[in-house]
């Protein structure tokens, strides 16, 4: 089968968005306009399209990324949902790996909100290309220019409009298209709003003629002859001036400003227009790079049918046709009934049924090719993450970084004959979600859930409760994920003997204990010389060093950037073993750690606090207390915006406190920052909790 659209004719993109921004709104309004969606599930009806699971809907945040293809202007759109909670940046940056460009949308009331500025960051560091669009202008307070001045200030990003908005609020009405020169008003705010041409409205020709220069200059900066020519008099045509454009989009030279309200059905359509003409497609983008897992040598893969293979699962869902595996297809053409390796876990998968979806059907396909985006329906051994490829041409495409987690629990089933599906549904979801992690305490047995804050693991406790769980769980209180460290080297010499009749127990080691790099973690060196302890107990030796790196002797905290090198050493010919070399070597780590300047961590939160200005006195205060250390504060709009170091163990119901004090007017986010030493006070009630 031949292809439907040229690769060229591609624009796979993501919408990203701090939370309330109108993401989804504009999701719904996109696959309305363009054709795919028949009726439009308003948001506050809880009936979004892209809006997968119950509890997402009731709690009004778009958990879940789904890909929806659609199409507009003979293109072929695929839009990756991108969700704008903090405590899901993960997902954010899984989105972010596959996408080829983005529409980053602002509520043109707020401006410039934390989780913008978090998403951004993440398009920065994947090289995203992106289009702004300043949604929500007929809201109170809209301010389009206030958001060109947050993208300078707060985003150190350059902005440049491609539309000026006509009024604001109520009043708003339509856009200035500043590359036409022409006005575009909307004729009703009612869905499939019909829009028309004018001339642009006298009392703003002079200001769409400054903004217009703007652009103009922006433009041709991006090539030599276009300024040359412009600094001759002549300023690029429509199509020229739309070349330079997007030149400037692919290389985030600066960035394209638009405006609209998707709520009132206003600006949803030009948008469309500027994703086809200034996203990247699939060829405009670097081509995906990899390794070659049988001589780790790179491996280059260009977006094209021709190459081999190859696919990264970016996304795992189970909805009720079963479990479904989102791919994005870099090389290759994928036939169904085809058998591909997962080459970073070395399984084979035979694609079975795959699917693509659209705004509210699912499409069985027969192939899949490069550039686009499918969903695989039940694979068994393939994560989030992974790579699928050719058999014959593997290759492990870049792997991404999934931060560790930093807050836990303790769960268990209520009753007995619950356990079991309580621990399947555990590794489910584990499987699904990197940054969510499933252990069991060696000590107490209990199972231990982690993630990066409490509304994570409280949205998993949420599915496990729910159908088709209906399992029904206890919960611990959350915990902080403490670390245990050493603040200086040692070196300990340490003799375990044991003489009960018949064969002994005999090991000596010696160890130098010292600080490693932070973020380095443990490190083992052998630099035993002669063989006074033999090569077959160094396992033994490595395994009683692990046992006390997973549970430290503060706290039973793993010990992190910790380096061991076993120097010296003796054995007996009849009574060591490697388990005698295990004994000692935990005894005597556990020694070295105590006399080494053993220190608790603890994570540190970076917290956003907007709050208006009578409170903030307040929520200084507040902040004071809980250990924070102010970094910042500033003003956005008429808000006060305070910046702080707190660490988690004091975020706890933070919410509710927040809530009280400013009466539900101040918010707040906060992501993982760091690591730090925790003071000794605090520390001994840590010891003194989890001894
Ligand atoms: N006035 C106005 N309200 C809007 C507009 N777009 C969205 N909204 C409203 O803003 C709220 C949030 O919109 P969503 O589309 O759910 O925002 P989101 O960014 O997807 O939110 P999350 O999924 O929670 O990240 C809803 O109540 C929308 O009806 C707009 O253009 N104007």
């Amino acid at each position: 089968m031949a292809r439907t659209h040229k690769l060229e004719d591609y624009r796979n993109f993501g919408i990203m968005a701090h939370i309330d921004a109108g993401k989804t709104t504009t999701t719904e309004r996109v696959l309305y306009y363009s054709g795919k969606s028949h009726k439009i599930g308003e948001v506050h009806d809880g009936a979004a399209t892209m809006d997968y699971m119950e509890q997402e809907q009731e709690r009004g945040i778009t958990i879940t990324s789904a890909a929806t293809t659609t199409f507009w202007n003979g293109k072929r759109l695929n839009i990756i949902d991108t969700p704008g909670h903090v405590d899901f940046t993960i997902e954010v940056e899984r989105s972010l790996r596959v996408l080829d460009g983005a529409v980053c949308v602002l509520d043109s009331n707020q401006g410039v909100e934390p989780q913008t500025e978090t998403v951004w960051r993440q398009g920065d560091k994947y090289n995203v290309p992106r289009i702004v669009f300043c949604n929500k202008m007929d809201k109170t307070g809209a301010n389009f220019d206030q958001c060109l001045s947050d993208i300078k200030t707060r985003l150190g990003a350059r902005p440049i409009a491609l539309q000026l908005p006509i009024g604001a609020e109520a009043n708003f009405k339509g856009i200035v298209d500043l590359i036409r020169m022409k006005a575009v008003v909307w004729e009703d705010e009612q869905l499939g709003a019909k829009f028309h041409d004018e001339e642009i409205p006298a009392d703003m020709l002079e200001r769409a003629k400054e903004a217009r220069a703007e652009l103009i200059e922006a433009a041709v900066e991006m090539d030599d002859a276009a300024m040359e020519a412009y600094l001759e008099g002549n300023e690029p045509d429509e199509a020229t001036l739309k070349k330079l454009i997007r030149k400037a989009v692919l290389v985030s030279a600066w960035f394209p400003v638009l405006a609209g309200s998707a709520f009132k059905n206003k600006g949803v359509q030009t948008l469309l227009d500027a994703v086809v003409d200034f996203l990247p497609s699939p060829v405009d983008v670097p081509p995906t790079k990899g390794i070659d897992p049988k001589n780790e040598e790179e491996v280059v893969r260009q977006s094209s049918d021709d190459e081999p293979l190859s696919m990264l699962a970016f996304k795992i869902i189970e909805d009720p046709y079963g479990v479904l595996t989102f791919a994005r297809v870099y090389s290759g053409v994928l036939n169904k009934g085809s058998t591909v390796l997962n080459s970073t876990r070395e399984k084979r998968e035979r694609i079975g049924r795959m699917v693509q979806m659209h705004a509210d059907t699912r499409e069985d396909v027969e192939e899949a090719r490069a550039g686009d985006i499918v969903a695989f329906v039940g694979l068994k051994d393939t994560r989030t993450g992974d790579t699928l490829c050719d058999p014959l041409k593997p290759v492990i495409l870049e792997k991404m970084e999934f931060p560790e987690p930093v807050i836990e629990m303790a769960v268990e089933a209520a009753t007995k004959s619950e356990q079991e599906k309580l621990s399947i549904a555990l590794q489910k979801l584990a499987s699904e979600d990197p940054s969510f992690r499933v252990s069991t305490d060696q000590e107490s047995g209990q199972t231990i859930i982690k993630g990066m804050g409490e509304l994570h693991l409280d949205i998993k406790i949420d599915i496990l409760r729910r159908a088709p769980h209906n399992i029904k769980v206890n919960v611990g209180a959350p915990q902080v994920a403490y670390r245990e460290t050493i603040r200086k080297a040692t070196e300990i010499d340490y003799t375990h003997k044991k003489q009960t009749g018949g064969t002994g127990q005999f090991a000596k080691v010696k160890f130098v204990v010292e600080p490693n790099e932070v973020g380095k973690g443990f490190q083992f060196e052998n630099k035993i010389i002669g063989g006074v302890v033999p090569k077959e107990y160094i396992p033994g030796v490595e395994k009683g060093l692990n046992s006390v790196m997973t549970s430290g002797p503060l706290a039973g905290f793993p010990v992190v950037d910790v380096k061991v090198t076993l120097v010296d050493g003796a054995y007996h010919e009849v009574d060591s073993s490697a388990i005698a070399f295990e004994i000692a070597s935990r005894a005597a780590l556990r020694e070295a750690i105590e006399k080494a300047s053993p220190a608790l961590l603890e994570p540190v939160m970076k917290v956003e606090i907007v709050s208006p200005e009578e409170y903030v006195g307040s929520v200084i205060g507040d902040v004071n207390s809980r250990r924070g250390q102010i970094q910042g504060q500033d003003m956005r709009g008429n808000a006060n915006v305070i910046t702080a170091f707190v660490p988690l163990a004091n975020m706890f119901g933070y919410v509710n406190q927040l809530r009280s004090m400013s009466q539900g007017r101040a918010s707040y986010t906060m992501q993982f920052d760091h690591y730090e030493q925790v003071p000794a006070a605090v520390a001994q009630e840590v010891q003194a909790k989890y001894a």
